[in-house]
Parts: structure tokens; C-alpha cells; sequence
């Protein structure tokens, strides 16, 4: 017997078209349907839960009363689509979600027309929704047509200073669009900030069961021009708690607190907004993170993101671990640092548990700072600590930090100063898919003059990249490692400083070298063993640095070899084209080096496990060993050329 819920309202819907004849009661009960269905397709499949179960009831909302897709509706982050890729023609596919050839788990334009504009990182819906009112305004031109704007956006993501910068924007033009806050008071951790505890205020005094009494009619809740009504009304939607909102001031007209998950509330205040608005408007909506799932509302992070799991206990089903994460391993040996240097502060940006921080945190909550969704800041901060004369280690995922790229040119590479990169989430990760792909820090870091750039390849080296980034003083460092288990190896007492620019040999042959930069050292090593098989031993080395290359390694690796080959889980314009640079000056190529450089391809590659992933790229064992056949013109079993 199948487990899944009965849905009857949700069978009848294939598209928001649907919704238009339900009744407000229909409607509710449609919420309750997809609330279960979100439920019981997130337990097969994983995902994010918590922020999706949240705005069940503003989905269908949405979705009743705008007319999507010339409507725009533009969720921030989109971590929270998923109720709305099961209303819009999706649901047949939403068990497919963040697998290979399957949904992709935030908003894409390739994938749907009810999907505007693609997210993944957060606090761009409100410049895009802008965009798009002006697109309208202008008569761009669109193949769905232009109605309204509406981001979608939440109070972690409103925190932002890309958040603030749309609002001054739009707060000046005044075209109308629609700005939703989806306040949970919650981010991934808890939320930090000013900003957060002001939105906070501006709810603590607001007599909710007045407002919800008047939202039944809602006309007189709206402010600026809409306002008839009762004068209690007017003091409602005018910012009670302070005076004049922060929306206010910047321009918008500000409706709410609204409760997210009353019907009652949500669709006249709805409907009357679109019925009305003229300038730009930002409706106030508290939800709960996890609304509606037991389990996901009694977790810390309300049911971010899971494992599969079991929808009646809400344990999750998780394979075992055989290594420790990269990520605890940075945690606890930054700790083991600190015990030592109290220069040693930590910075992240809202990824607390993700980046390990958390570990630190506990010892010294006084050294470690999360300044919320704000890589910008994050760099510039740590560089300010850095010339005050700490040593901070500023904990980033290898996506979040493109945010952050003029501030580590601008604040930290020019000015030299000692700012430790710990890049977590460095090449492929899965199932977040291109997004998240940590691509590109590599190729971004070192050109710039003065870098040291690392990449452990296993756990082990891990510990001694945090010990090398700890004692290096003389300028800015940085290390990248991956997502997930590393190899199993045997951990060091402690990490050793490197000698900064050097490489280690792994194993000495012949004829073809093989450069390894990162954690494509194991598939390398399987690639030799193959090759072993097939009479053809290679000399592998594991360079450590992309910046400064070891340059004695490489010219005695390129002299001593028919073939040499880099390897890396980064994007071109990385390490390999800086030893291609080498070579070439050096003149090496004059004398019939053969060189390859693997690198991922010039495409974005759509999610998958990290191992399918690696395989479009061309990276695994059996393709590198196939890269080495080739250069050296050996014939492959194959038969593809001799
Ligand atoms: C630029 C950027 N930094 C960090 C993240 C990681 N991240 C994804 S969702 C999230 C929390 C967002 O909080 P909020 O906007 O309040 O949405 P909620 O999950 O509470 O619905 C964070 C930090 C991201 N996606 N983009
Ligand atoms: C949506 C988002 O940006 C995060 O939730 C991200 O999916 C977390 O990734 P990890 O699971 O690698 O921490
Ligand atoms: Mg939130």
C-alpha cells in the first residue's frame, strides 16, 4: 500500500490555472495537501524542508491570486520552491528533485516558465523583480508578458546588503512591485544582526488578533492611497512599533505583520494588493520555519535541509560515515590553533555548522563572529581585524566567497594583509548542482600578487594546511578542501606548517608525471594502479600550492617526463594554466613536452552525486587513466587509437 497522503484538491491541479475557481475554505485545504505532499516527497528524496513548509500557505496564495507566469513570481534563494514546482506543472517529476536528470532543487528558467529567474544564493529577488518592473514598464519584451514583479524573500536574506541596495533602488523609482518578507526569524542558524532584532521589534507589539480581525477586511488595512478605514487600521500598516518603518523611509509602502499561515490573513491582504498597489510595497509575513512537521519545527534549524527520512519517527537516513568531514576537521584543528594564538579569530557568514565554526564558537564565542548573509562584509571585517592586528580565519564555501571578490582584492591582496581563507565546499558538491559548485577560487585567487593558495588533498594534509595558514604572517593564505568524508587516512598529532611552495612526491616512474592539485589525488592513485597493470608506472606528485608553484618540482618533472599532466577540481585558469604559464616561459614546451591539464570542463554541470558529477567532467580514475593512454600514444583496450 503506498504511504503517500491522499491529496484530492492537489490531484486536480496542474497549474496555478486550477486554483482560480477554489473556494478561500478549498484553498486552505489545499495547503494542508501540498503541506503533506512536500512532506512525503522531501522523505524520499532529501532536500530543503523547513523554509518550503513555511510558506505552504503563501504559495497558494500566491499562486490563486497572482496569474503566474506572466506574473513574476521571484523566490529569494528558491531553497523554499518546492510546494511551488508541485503546483506548477512539476509534481510528477518533484521525487526526481536534486538527483541527476532531475528537478533541479532551486528555481531555473531552463526548467519552467513559472520559474522567472534562477537563485540559489540569496538576496537577489528584489533587484531581479525590479528589473522585471521595469522590463514591463519599458515594453521589453517576453514570451510569458509582463504583469507583476513579486520577490519572495526572507528575513536571513533580507539582511543582506544586496537586499538593501534593490530596496534604495526601487524605493527611488517607484515602479510598482511587490516585496514579500518571509519572516521565520530564523536563517540557517539562528539569525544575527541589528537588522534582525529591529524586525523582531517591529512584531513584538503587534496586536495580532486586531489585525487579523481586520484583515477580513483587508481594504482598510492598506496604506497610502488605500487607506479608508478605521483609524486603528491606519496605525497597522504605518509601523506601530517604531514609529515610521525602515521600509517606510526607503520609500515602500509597508503592510503587516500578517500571520503567514492564516488564510484569513494572507489572501485579502493579498488580493487587495494586487487589486491596488501602485508604487513599490513590501508585505510583512511571519511563518514558521517547518510549519506543520513536527520533527522539522523541533529541529535547531527548523528542517533546513535533511536526509531522506522516515515521515512518522522523522529520523533520518543517513549512510554511515567511514572518515571524519573535511569540514569537522577544519573545526577542530582551527580550535587547537586558537588554544594557542589568541590572535586566532574565525568570520562566517551565516554557515556556522557548515563551515565547522561552530566547534570554535563553543570555545570562544568572544573570537568567532557570524555576520550573517554577508560575504561582502565578512572579507572586509577580517581584513580589518587583520590590520588591527589579529589573525582571522574567514570561513567561506568556495560559491559564497565569488560574492566577496573585490573585497579580497581591494581589502586584503593589495594591502597584504593576513587573512586565512579556510574554502570549504571547494569543486563539485551534488545535489546543489551548479550554484554551489566550487569552481572558480583557484582560478580567482591565484592571479592575485602575493596569495599563497592550497589545496589539501586528503584530511590529513588538511590539518597541516590550518597549521600552514596559522603561521603564515606575511600576507594572505588560503586553503580549499570539499564537501563531505575525507579518505580515511591516518591523522597527524598535529599539523606541521608546510614549507610554503613545495610540493610532495607520492611516488617516483617514468615517462608521464601526474600533477595533482587537491583531492583528485585518490583518483590518481587508483589511475596508476590501473596503469601499473598495463606496464606503465607513473611518477605522481601532489603539488600542494597553486601559488607559488613549486618550480623546481615542475621543471624536473617536465625534464625527467615524455608527459605531464595536472589535475584539479577547479575551473580553467587554475592551477594547470599557471603551470602551463610556467613551462611556457621557461621554454619548456621548445623541447617536446607533452602537457595536458585537467580541469573542469566550459560548462556548468547540472546536479548529481559528486561522483557523476566528476564523471561528465572527465575527472575520475578511469578517465584519467585514459588521459594518460592517449598522451602517450598507447592503445587503449578500446581500440579508440594507438
Ligand atoms: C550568498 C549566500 N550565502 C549563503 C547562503 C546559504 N544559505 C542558504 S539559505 C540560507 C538562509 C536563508 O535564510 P532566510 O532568507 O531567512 O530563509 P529561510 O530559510 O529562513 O526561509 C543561507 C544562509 C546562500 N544561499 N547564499
Ligand atoms: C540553499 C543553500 O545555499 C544551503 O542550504 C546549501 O544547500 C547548504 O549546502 P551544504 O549542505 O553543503 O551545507
Ligand atoms: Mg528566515
Amino acid at each position: 500500500m503506498s504511504n503517500r497522503p491522499e491529496t484530492p484538491l492537489l490531484d486536480s491541479v496542474g497549474s496555478p490555472s486550477d486554483m482560480k475557481r477554489f473556494s478561500d475554505a478549498e484553498l486552505t485545504q489545499l495547503a494542508h495537501e501540498l503541506r503533506s505532499e512536500t512532506v512525503s516527497a522531501v522523505s524520499e528524496t532529501g532536500g530543503h524542508l523547513g523554509a518550503g513548509l513555511g510558506v505552504v500557505e503563501l504559495t497558494v496564495a500566491l499562486h490563486a491570486i497572482f496569474d503566474a507566469p506572466r506574473d513574476k513570481i521571484i523566490w529569494d534563494v528558491s531553497h523554499q520552491c518546492y510546494p511551488h514546482k508541485i503546483l506548477t506543472g512539476r509534481r510528477d517529476r518533484i521525487r526526481t528533485i536534486r538527483q541527476k536528470d532531475g528537478l533541479s532543487g532551486f528555481t531555473k528558467r531552463s526548467e519552467s516558465p513559472y520559474d522567472p529567474f534562477g537563485a540559489a544564493h540569496s538576496s537577489t529577488s528584489i533587484s531581479a523583480a525590479l528589473g522585471f518592473a521595469v522590463a514591463r514598464d519599458l515594453g521589453g519584451a517576453s514570451e510569458t508578458g509582463h504583469g507583476d514583479a513579486i520577490a519572495v524573500i526572507g528575513d536571513g536574506a533580507m539582511s543582506a546588503g544586496m537586499a538593501f541596495e534593490a530596496l534604495n533602488n526601487a524605493g527611488h523609482l517607484k515602479k510598482r512591485l511587490i516585496v514579500i518578507l518571509n519572516d521565520n526569524e530564523m536563517s540557517i542558524a539562528p539569525p544575527v544582526g541589528a537588522f534582525s532584532s529591529y524586525l523582531s521589534r517591529l512584531y513584538a507589539e503587534a496586536p495580532f488578533q486586531e489585525l487579523k480581525a481586520a484583515a477580513k477586511g483587508a481594504v482598510s488595512l492598506l496604506p497610502g492611497p488605500f487607506q479608508q478605514g478605521a483609524r486603528r487600521a491606519k496605525d497597522l500598516l504605518k509601523g506601530f512599533a517604531v514609529g515610521g518603518t525602515l521600509f517606510e523611509e526607503l520609500g515602500f509602502s509597508y503592510v503587516g505583520p500578517i500571520d503567514g499561515h492564516d488564510m484569513d490573513q494572507l489572501l485579502p491582504v493579498l488580493r487587495t494588493v494586487q487589486q491596488r498597489a501602485t508604487g513599490p510595497i513590501l508585505i510583512h509575513v511571519l511563518t514558521k520555519k517547518g510549519k506543520g512537521y513536527g520533527p522539522a519545527e523541533e529541529a535547531r534549524d527548523g528542517g533546513h535541509a535533511t536526509a531522506k527520512f522516515d515521515v512518522v519517527s522523522g529520523k533520518q537516513k543517513k549512510a554511515p560515515s567511514n572518515a571524519p568531514s573535511y569540514t569537522s576537521v577544519f573545526g577542530r584543528a582551527l580550535v587547537e590553533h586558537a588554544s594557542r594564538d589568541d590572535r586566532i579569530c574565525a568570520v562566517t557568514a551565516a554557515m556556522p555548522d557548515g563551515t565547522g565554526l561552530n566547534l570554535f564558537n563553543e570555545r570562544y564565542p568572544s573570537r568567532c563572529f557570524d555576520v550573517g548573509i554577508a560575504e561582502q562584509h565578512a572579507v572586509t571585517f577580517a581584513a580589518g581585524m587583520a590590520a588591527g592586528g589579529l589573525r582571522p580565519f574567514c570561513a567561506l564555501y568556495s560559491t559564497f566567497l565569488q560574492r566577496g571578490y573585490d573585497q579580497v582584492v581591494h581589502d586584503v591582496a593589495i594591502q597584504r594583509l593576513p587573512v586565512r581563507f579556510a574554502i570549504d565546499r571547494a569543486g563539485l558538491v551534488g545535489a546543489d548542482g551548479a550554484t554551489h559548485a566550487g569552481s572558480y577560487d583557484v582560478a580567482f585567487l591565484s592571479n592575485l600578487p602575493g596569495f599563497v593558495v592550497m589545496a589539501a588533498a586528503d584530511e590529513a594534509e588538511l590539518v597541516h594546511m590550518v597549521a600552514t595558514a596559522a603561521a603564515h604572517d606575511d600576507g594572505p593564505i588560503a586553503f580549499r578542501y570539499p564537501r563531505g568524508e575525507g579518505e580515511g587516512v591516518e591523522m597527524p598529532q598535529a599539523g606541521v606548517p608546510l614549507e610554503i611552495g613545495k610540493a610532495r612526491m607520492i611516488q617516483e616512474g617514468t615517462r608521464v608525471a601526474l600533477l595533482s592539485f587537491g583531492t583528485r589525488l585518490g583518483e590518481v592513485r587508483r589511475a596508476a594502479e590501473s596503469l601499473g597493470a598495463k606496464g606503465i608506472a607513473p611518477t605522481i606528485v601532489d603539488a600542494r600550492f597553486a601559488k607559488p608553484l613549486d618550480h623546481d618540482m615542475i621543471l624536473r618533472l617536465a625534464r625527467e617526463h615524455e608527459a605531464l599532466i595536472t589535475i584539479e577540481e577547479g575551473a580553467i585558469g587554475g592551477f594547470g594554466s599557471h603551470v602551463a604559464q610556467l613551462l611556457a616561459e621557461e621554454g619548456v614546451f621548445d623541447s617536446g613536452l607533452k602537457f595536458r591539464s585537467m580541469v573542469l570542463p566550459d560548462i556548468f554541470i547540472d546536479q548529481a552525486s559528486p561522483e557523476d558529477m566528476y564523471k561528465v567532467a572527465g575527472m575520475d580514475a578511469a578517465q584519467i587513466e585514459a588521459k594518460v593512454l592517449d598522451v602517450l600514444g598507447v592503445a587503449q583496450i578500446s581500440g579508440k587509437r594507438a
